[in-house]
């Protein structure tokens, strides 16, 4: 199990600071969300998290280790990604597709054995792709795409896993069966973060939250804690408050604009 923290990170771009001063603990077992309005940093904190995108200040580590010091491999092997670019060039089947995940598993000219089959296999039956295991990938919808995206980030059996908006593209039983199968990849040590517009699913399926605006995190916790009447004003500009929901859980209801 493997715990990444962000300590003070800034990072910028086109000359433009972007974060300020970031903290941030994703820890093994939970599901964090990173919300925020559009443009808050939350895809820039999420490249610094996998040093696609240096920090100017700060540093995030994994366990004790400094990301930078890492070997990629070392990295590649820890942290799963599923971004929002595109899953792949056309000419590979969805199969092929997530199967690339395992090559952080493997030394350069080793080929994949029945072991790598088989995670393929049962990642694709998770995430509900199966019965498309031979389709081109250019020929699926953005959905399906975006499953295949998170397949082949699970098929590298990360300790961390990051997300930038995994639902975005998925139809409601989509959605839910992703967060319900993170929240179960979770509870067998997986430390998940992942990004969320949803504030409602953030607020249902979710462990903790993490909320930046204008690149700062304002707010860090259970959900409950964190989306209080008014910072859902003061960050979300909306009216609403999160109550017990069905089966012991909480859900978030939101009846306007603040200024509305
Ligand atoms: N290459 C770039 N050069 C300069 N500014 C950029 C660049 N990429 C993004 N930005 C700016 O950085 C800020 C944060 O962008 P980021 O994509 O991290 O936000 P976000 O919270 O993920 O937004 P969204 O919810 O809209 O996806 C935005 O103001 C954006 O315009």
């Amino acid at each position: 199990m493997t715990t990444l923290t962000a300590s003070d990170v800034s990072a910028a771009l086109g000359g433009r600071r972007i974060l300020d001063g970031v903290d941030l603990t994703i820890a093994p077992g939970r599901v964090t969300a990173l919300v925020g309005p559009n443009g808050s940093g939350k895809t820039t904190l999420l490249r610094t998290c996998y040093r696609a995108l240096p920090t100017t200040t700060g540093m995030v580590r994994l366990d004790g280790d400094d990301i930078t010091s890492l070997r990629r491999r070392t990295l590649a092997r820890t942290v799963g990604v599923s971004t929002q670019e595109p899953v792949s060039l056309g000419g590979i089947t969805v199969r092929e597709s997530v199967r690339l995940g395992r090559t952080v598993k493997r030394g350069l000219f080793e080929s994949f054995g029945t072991d790598d089959a088989d995670v393929v296999d049962t990642v694709l039956d998770r995430v509900g792709l199966a019965g498309l295991a031979e389709r081109d990938v250019l020929a699926l919808s953005g959905g399906e795409r975006q499953r295949v995206s998170i397949a082949r980030a699970l098929a590298q059996q990360p300790e961390v896993l990051l997300l930038d908006e995994p639902t975005n593209h998925l139809d409601l039983h989509q959605q839910l069966s992703v967060l319900i199968l993170l929240r179960e990849l979770a509870a067998g040590g997986l430390a998940v973060l992942l990004t969320l517009h949803d504030l409602r699913m953030a607020t249902e399926y979710c462990d903790a939250m993490v909320v930046l605006s204008g690149g700062r995190v304002v707010a860090t916790g259970a959900p409950e804690e964190v989306l209080d009447p008014a910072l859902l004003a003061g960050v979300f500009g909306v009216r609403g408050q999160v109550r017990p929901g069905p089966a012991g859980g909480r859900t978030l209801d939101v009846w306007g604009l603040a200024d509305g």
